[in-house]
């Protein structure tokens, strides 16, 4: 028996409140009270009443609610419900139940508090059942589908429309969303109308269309993209700074052709020196190039190589366009000191290549896709009341919808690789396909990754170096919440639900990838953290580094070609009208530039990486942690912004305050 203040939460976006009335019990160890109101929640409001109970009700453990309809039913989206005790002789207590999800439907939902977990053992198996439960109507929710066979596994849902409310983007963000699509189709449409009958002859002419969601470094992208500075530039701090690595050897595809000897002499020398560094896209090799619009598409498999130089610049010596084969036993090697066109097509070629890697493999594959198996995962696996549901769940938020999105809009039959794209039209699918079967658990580890790709303490590869003050930060959080949960490895190994996640992860949304390094078993809370932090890393601080550069580099199409209309060069005499005609044509480069700036741009409801509003964890612990890792982004923030002022090109996209705190573009 008592006096209880309630609490009732309504989130703040658009929509959030309902004209149904809300119907509350409150279930205590020893007994539950409905409390007989009939609440009609507002957007944005918290809404506080009293109660006496008669009832000795026992340590709170749910909260129940009910959304009754007469006629109409109208979601409500509730944040939370915390309810005050005011017991005999006893200080008032607070107790938080956390819900942040749509209430849909008149079926009873039911809130745990906070530290349920801690205490499920104590609770006459109250818990368990409810967690039972819960995890039952999710995995109804949250189903497995094969998109396409030989990549992860997808969330089932045709379109975003199918996706449980939960998953679907909140009215702000499908708003802004859907007006960037409106503005981006009229835009290439204008750039369409305002070109139709003007010269597309020289690379200038890509400025008729260079106008509209552009970035200031786009336009810095526009007049410095031929220098090879600014090209090897980008293999270390571009939109795809996955793919260079140190060289061990020389690659053994790379045939030198006789009367090239002081090349090789020249590469050997900067392989004994340490500082000779390689791109190979031989992941490339015979994939099936697009058809677009009647016209056959090209593409080649390219070997560059560079040379680290003393003052950190980073310059190509030589670009290899196809892997030797049958018909050409020896291929041509491009160098610096071809006819400009020559080396210029060369390059471009280059970044064609670096396009189609970047967007499949390091943004769509080991982002995007691997945040959505650790998405479905997790609503299937774990309950809202387990510390790593709790971790996570702020770092999947709009993953699923941008994901079925994209598999409707960008890569589907038609879309846009399929519009103006040279992988598009199935090649692009081959790719994702032989990515996945090299996607290793070490490659989404910065540290890791980065040595074993030699970027380790390399003065002017900023974000291997972000990368891994980040990836230690992250991993400080993680370690302070597992630590408050599991008090010792036994605690991981006997965990079941948590188990079962890795195992969901690993064998059915990775299909089986144990072989490339992943865990199906957490043995202690070190490899705990280890995944735990590589999910965050994923879903925040690598996303961001692949995906806002969008913007920056890939605007100003000749930088970055989404196409290659005409084969690789074979020869060194390479004239305008050649590069012209490879490049991508007008419509093609609009297509381009638009999608760019839609996912690139910056997302106007962006929530930081640490700054997320819901309050999953109570109590100074967590609380304490979330704390230490708020302060650890801002002392790197302030790092990072002290660097960037030393220099000509600053690397932005690892700072905290721009990195969001999950994918959802
Ligand atoms: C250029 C992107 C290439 C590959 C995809 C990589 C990652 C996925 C991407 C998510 C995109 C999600 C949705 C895009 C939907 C529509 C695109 C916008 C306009 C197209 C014009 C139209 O609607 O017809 O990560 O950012
Ligand atoms: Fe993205």
């Amino acid at each position: 028996m008592g006096r209880y203040r309630v609490r009732v939460a309504t989130g703040n976006s658009a929509f959030s409140g309902s004209n149904n009335q809300v119907q509350l019990w409150l279930v205590g160890l020893r007994a539950e009270v409905e409390l007989g109101l009939r609440l009609r929640p507002a957007r944005g409001q918290m809404e506080d009443f009293e109660v006496d109970v008669s009832e000795d009700l026992g340590p709170l453990q749910f909260v129940k609610l009910r959304k009754i309809h007469l006629l109409i039913k109208d979601a409500w989206f509730c944040n939370h419900i915390t309810v005050w005790v005011f017991e005999q002789s006893m200080e008032e207590k607070e107790i938080v139940f956390p819900c942040y999800r749509w209430v849909e439907g008149d079926g009873i939902i039911c809130l745990p508090e906070t530290t349920a977990w801690m205490i499920r053992n104590e609770s006459q198996g109250l818990f368990q059942k409810h967690q039972e439960e819960e995890l039952k109507a999710r995995r109804t929710l949250y189903g497995w589908v094969s998109w396409k066979k030989g990549i992860p596994l997808s969330v089932a849902a045709a379109s975003e429309k199918d996706l449980p409310l939960d998953a679907r983007f909140h009215e702000e963000k499908k708003v802004d969303f859907e007006r960037t699509r409106v503005v981006g189709v009229t835009e290439i449409a204008l750039k369409r109308l305002y070109t139709l009958l003007s010269s597309w002859n020289s690379l200038e002419d890509f400025d008729q269309i260079f106008w509209g969601g552009k970035s200031a470094l786009a336009k810095r992208v526009r007049l410095s993209w031929k220098d090879d500075d600014f090209f090897g530039y980008q293999f270390l701090n571009g939109v795809n700074p996955t793919l260079l690595r140190k060289s061990s050897s020389l690659p053994t595809r790379l045939v030198i052709p006789p009367g090239t000897e002081d090349l090789k002499a020249q590469l050997e020398r900067k392989l004994q020196e340490g500082c000779l560094f390689e791109v190979d896209f031989s992941l490339l090799a015979g994939i099936q190039a697009n058809v677009i619009q009647g016209e056959r598409q090209h593409l080649a498999a390219p070997l560059l190589m560079l040379k680290m130089e003393p003052d950190g610049k980073l310059l190509p010596m030589v670009i290899q366009l196809q892997l030797p084969g049958s018909d050409s036993p020896v291929p041509p090697l491009f160098l610096p000191s071809d006819p400009s066109l020559t080396w210029l097509l060369a390059k471009a070629w280059v970044k064609n290549s670096d396009f189609q890697l970047h967007e499949l493999q390091a943004h769509l594959l080991k982002t995007h896709l691997m945040a959505e198996v650790f998405a479905v995962a997790t609503m299937r696996c774990l309950p809202g009341m387990h510390p790593i549901f709790k971790l996570l769940i702020p770092h999947l938020r709009y993953t699923l919808e941008i994901n079925t999105r994209a598999r409707t809009k960008l890569i589907s039959n038609g879309g846009f690789f399929d519009q103006a794209v040279n992988t598009g039209g199935g090649g692009h699918l081959d790719v994702l396909r032989r990515a996945t079967t090299c996607l290793t658990y070490r490659s989404l580890c910065p540290p890791d990754d980065l040595a074993d790709r030699g970027l380790l303490g390399v003065p002017s590869a900023f974000y291997a170096h972000d990368a891994v003050r980040l990836w230690d930060i992250i991993s400080r959080y993680v370690q302070g919440i597992v630590q408050l949960h599991y008090l010792e490895d036994e605690v991981v190994r006997s965990d079941p639900e948590l188990q079962a996640w890795c195992r969901e992860i690993t064998e059915i949304g990775l299909c089986k990838a144990q072989e490339r390094g992943f865990p199906v078993s957490f043995q202690s809370r070190d490899e705990l953290c280890h995944f735990v932090t590589m999910c965050i890393f994923t879903c925040t601080a690598q996303h961001s580094a692949v995906n806002q550069g969008q913007l920056d580099w890939y605007t100003w199409v000749p930088n970055a070609p989404c196409t290659m209309r005409q084969p690789p060069p074979t020869t060194k005499d390479v004239t305008l009208e050649m590069v012209m005609a490879t490049m991508p044509n007008v419509h093609q480069a609009c297509i381009q530039m638009t999608i760019s700036w839609h996912l690139g741009r910056f997302q106007p409801d962006m929530v930081p990486l640490g700054h997320h509003k819901e309050q999953y964890f109570s109590g100074p612990g967590p609380q304490a942690v979330l704390n230490r890792f708020q302060e650890d982004l801002y002392t790197l923030e302030r790092e990072i912004v002290a660097r960037n002022e030393s220099l000509d090109l600053p690397y932005e996209y690892l700072k905290p305050s721009r990195i969001e705190n999950s994918i959802t573009i």
